[in-house]
């Protein structure tokens, strides 16, 4: 859980003290995955026994806030990222899991065996209870899929997995992470990074953070906030801070929660797997 009580705010100019920390999350993540090895961080869970798995961070924010910017830098660092996004996308491809029951859900929002997303938009937005119905088939198939790819991340040792959310606050998300990360800017940056892109208007901008949880909730309820109303270096050191000061708390529990939880519900390793 994101329960933790104070969260590092891990912005612009990290310290000396982060420098050094960044360095050691640098050197794990070298050639791959930041690996657990004996008397690291990571190795053993605050919460847990030391075979708890790998620390689950989510990684969230609203719209135009830097997320993918910072999600593609934890890669460049050998981080395993599960990206929701890239799931639901290849859930609704020809041939992903939730093609046929989407289809018998929402009949209008299946073509050419693919998941129309803008038909489907038309169906469910603006419509709570069709938007659960829709969440009820796709939620458990990106938990199969996401499930997966952190069992996969641990087998190759792991010591931290990321969850890119962008609805993590939204649709509950929390309870699947050891901790939540922000990426955040302040109001002005981030309005205009996203009315710069092509097709945005004001009134869309409007309509789309006003279906998100406000940044300053988001904020107050993370346990590291990286703000990136600064240089795309300073983001860097940032997501540096951020490595190390994940990988000092070690797991919390999330990683064998959700394991436990995939096989409790028939998705043991090797099956529950949609195509991806
Ligand atoms: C509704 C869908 C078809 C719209 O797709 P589209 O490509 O047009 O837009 P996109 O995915 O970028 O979403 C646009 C906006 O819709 C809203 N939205 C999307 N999903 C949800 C949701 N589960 N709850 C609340 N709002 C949502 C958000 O404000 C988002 O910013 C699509 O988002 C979807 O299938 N959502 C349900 C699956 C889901 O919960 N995905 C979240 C990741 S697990
Ligand atoms: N310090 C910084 N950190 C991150 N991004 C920055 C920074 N400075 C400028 N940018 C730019 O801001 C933009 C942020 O866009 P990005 O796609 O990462 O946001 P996002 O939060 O993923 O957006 P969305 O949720 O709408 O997909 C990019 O064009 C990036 O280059």
């Amino acid at each position: 859980m994101a329960s933790h009580g104070s969260h590092n705010s891990i912005g612009s100019g990290a310290g000396p003290q982060s420098h050094a920390a960044a360095s050691a999350a640098a050197a794990r993540s070298a050639g791959g995955a930041p690996a657990a090895a004996a008397g690291e961080p990571g190795t053993s869970g605050r919460g847990g026994s030391g075979t708890s798995g790998p620390y689950v961070l989510g990684l969230t924010g609203s719209i135009g806030m830097g997320k993918s910017t910072v999600s593609a830098m934890l890669r460049a660092r050998g981080v395993p990222v599960v990206d929701a996004d890239a799931i639901v996308h290849a859930l609704y491809a020809p041939g992903g899991a939730a093609v046929a029951p989407v289809g018998a859900a929402f009949p209008s929002a299946v073509a050419a065996g693919a998941v129309d997303r803008a038909a489907l938009s038309a169906a469910v937005v603006g419509r709570p209870e069709a938007m659960a119905a829709l969440e009820g088939i796709v939620h458990p198939l990106v938990e199969a899929e996401r499930v997966a790819a952190m069992r996969e991340a641990a087998e190759r040792g792991a010591a931290l997995v990321v969850l890119d959310i962008p609805l993590l606050f939204e649709t509950g998300g929390e309870g699947a992470c050891d901790g939540v990360a922000v990426v955040s800017a302040p109001a002005g940056v981030q309005r205009a990074r996203v009315l710069a892109r092509p097709g945005m208007t004001p009134e869309k901008f409007e309509a789309i953070l006003g279906r998100q949880v406000p940044d300053a909730e988001k904020r107050a309820r993370a346990d590291f906030v990286i703000d990136t109303g600064c240089s795309l270096r300073e983001t860097e050191a940032a997501v540096d801070a951020l490595l190390a000061g994940a990988l000092a708390r070690g797991s919390g529990g999330a990683y064998a929660r959700a394991v436990e939880a995939a096989a409790g519900a028939g998705g043991g390793h090797g099956s529950g797997k949609a195509p991806a």
